[in-house]
Formats: structure tokens, C-alpha cells, sequence
């Protein structure tokens, strides 16, 4: 059976004059995480935050109890060197590290063994030292990316270096609001497949019009920002959202 709904708000759509208000109301509103999109404005062509505004609104927030339990920051790390951030989003309150494949291996083959050894990893050692920081760790593939170049880490023998969830983004990302991309839903189904009790996350243009199609490729871990925190009755989008991926749990 697929793991349970994990309903991820993203806060990209949040009012940032009120984001610490903003959050604290989705998780009362029935959210389990908050999805937390970092943008460097290299990976991406758009800049959000970095670790103090995250500390911030962490106080917000109460941390999750267990594993990945009710509160958990969930932060979405479009950045071009994503070792480089590891400690500092740690001690912001990020408790879910995810970072893209295509960044990890970019950062990997780019650098030559003299420069910048100590941020040089690849996305197995990655997940490790993510790990070893006492966080969660994702992995993230954008729309360009095969889902098959995830399975050299989720066939990993050492348990350490094994993602905890992979993200397959649903837009190219850089921006809220996008039109969702039912291309990507084949690489779900395939890692749904393989990876049954596997936390995939989908990301980009979910929302009530679309969340059926995801739900049936076996997508649990849902990230919707304008669908969440433009809507009149966000708590029963939330629980739209719950209802479609869970009611699907005993088919896949
Ligand atoms: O990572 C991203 C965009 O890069 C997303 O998390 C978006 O913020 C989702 O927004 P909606 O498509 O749900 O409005």
C-alpha cells in the first residue's frame, strides 16, 4: 500500500508581510508540512529567502515530534551548490532537506578536486552528510530529468545514503501559479511501482483540478501553493487534497 497523504503547502504563494501568521494558520488549518521554496536566482531564475527568514517563521511553527510528523519544514532547495547550505538550513529549523539531482551532479563533475573540496559530493555522499546533520533528505528531478537517475540512490544497499522522499516537480520550477504538467506523471508511476512505500512528492499546479490525476499515478506527498493559499476555504482544499490521495492508497 502507497504511504499515507502528506498535504505540503507552499508558502511561495503566502503573504510574505504576514508569513509567520500565514503558516502557523495553515498548520491549523490541517497542512501536515509547510513546503519551503529556497531560490538562489542561479539554479533558478528567482530569489525567495534564506536561513534567518526561515528561523523566523520556525518559531512560528511548532517542530515535528517524530520523523517527518505535523510541522515539519519541508524546504525545496533550488540552489546551485546545495552542500554549501546544509548546516545553516539545519540550524534555521529545515527539517526535510531536498535538493535537486541535476544541481548535486552539476557541482559534482564542475569542480576539480583542488577547488572547493569541501563542497564537492555527490548525490549519494549528499544525502549522507544531509543525514548525518540530523535532517530528512530529498531528492528533487526537474522536468528534464529521467526518473531513472534516482534509482542508483533508492537501490542504495547503505540505508544512509537513501533519499527519505523524492520530488518529481509538476512545472519547471522557479515560479507559483504554473500550469501542471501531466508529462511528468509517468516517472510517479514508475517509481510508485518500484518504490511502494516510497514518499514521492509532486510539486507545481496542484489543485483540486488536477489532484486526481497525481493521486492515481501514486503521487502521496502533495506541494500546492496557489491552489492553498488562494483559495476562499483553504482548509477544504487541504482536505480535498487528503481525500484524493488516500482514498487511492489501497489501489496502487
Ligand atoms: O517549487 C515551486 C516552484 O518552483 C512550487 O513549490 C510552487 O510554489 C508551487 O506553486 P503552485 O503551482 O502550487 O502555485
Amino acid at each position: 500500500m502507497a504511504p499515507k497523504a502528506i498535504i505540503a503547502p507552499s508558502i511561495l504563494s503566502a503573504d510574505f508581510a504576514d508569513l509567520g501568521a500565514a503558516c502557523s494558520r495553515t498548520i491549523e488549518q490541517g497542512a501536515d508540512w509547510l513546503h519551503v521554496d529556497i531560490m538562489d536566482g542561479h539554479f533558478v531564475p528567482n530569489l525567495t529567502f534564506g536561513p534567518p527568514v526561515v528561523a523566523k517563521i520556525r518559531s512560528h511553527v511548532d517542530r515535528p515530534t517524530e520523523g517527518h510528523g505535523k510541522g515539519t519544514f519541508d524546504c525545496h532547495m533550488m540552489i546551485a551548490e546545495p552542500k554549501k547550505w546544509v548546516k545553516e538550513f539545519k540550524a534555521a529549523g529545515c527539517d526535510l532537506y531536498c535538493f535537486h539531482y541535476e544541481a548535486a551532479v552539476n557541482s559534482s563533475a564542475a569542480e576539480s578536486p583542488e577547488a572547493h573540496s569541501d563542497l564537492k559530493t555527490s548525490p549519494r555522499e549528499l544525502i549522507r552528510y544531509i543525514h548525518q546533520q540530523g535532517m530528512l533528505a530529498g531528492i528533487a528531478i526537474k522536468p528534464a530529468t529521467k526518473a531513472e537517475v534516482l534509482y542508483e540512490v533508492l537501490d542504495s544497499a547503505d540505508e544512509a545514503e537513501r533519499p527519505d522522499m523524492v520530488l518529481v516537480m509538476t512545472v519547471e520550477p522557479g515560479f507559483g501559479g504554473q500550469k501542471f504538467m501531466a508529462s511528468e506523471l509517468p516517472k510517479v508511476q514508475a517509481l510508485r511501482e518500484r518504490y511502494p512505500e516510497l514518499n514521492i512528492e509532486v510539486d507545481g499546479g496542484l489543485g483540486p483540478g488536477t489532484i486526481d490525476q497525481a493521486a492515481d499515478a501514486g503521487a502521496n506527498v502533495i506541494v500546492a501553493g496557489s491552489a492553498v493559499f488562494g483559495a476562499q476555504d483553504p482548509a477544504g482544499v487541504i482536505a480535498l487534497l487528503r481525500e484524493a490521495v488516500d482514498k487511492r492508497g489501497g489501489k496502487l
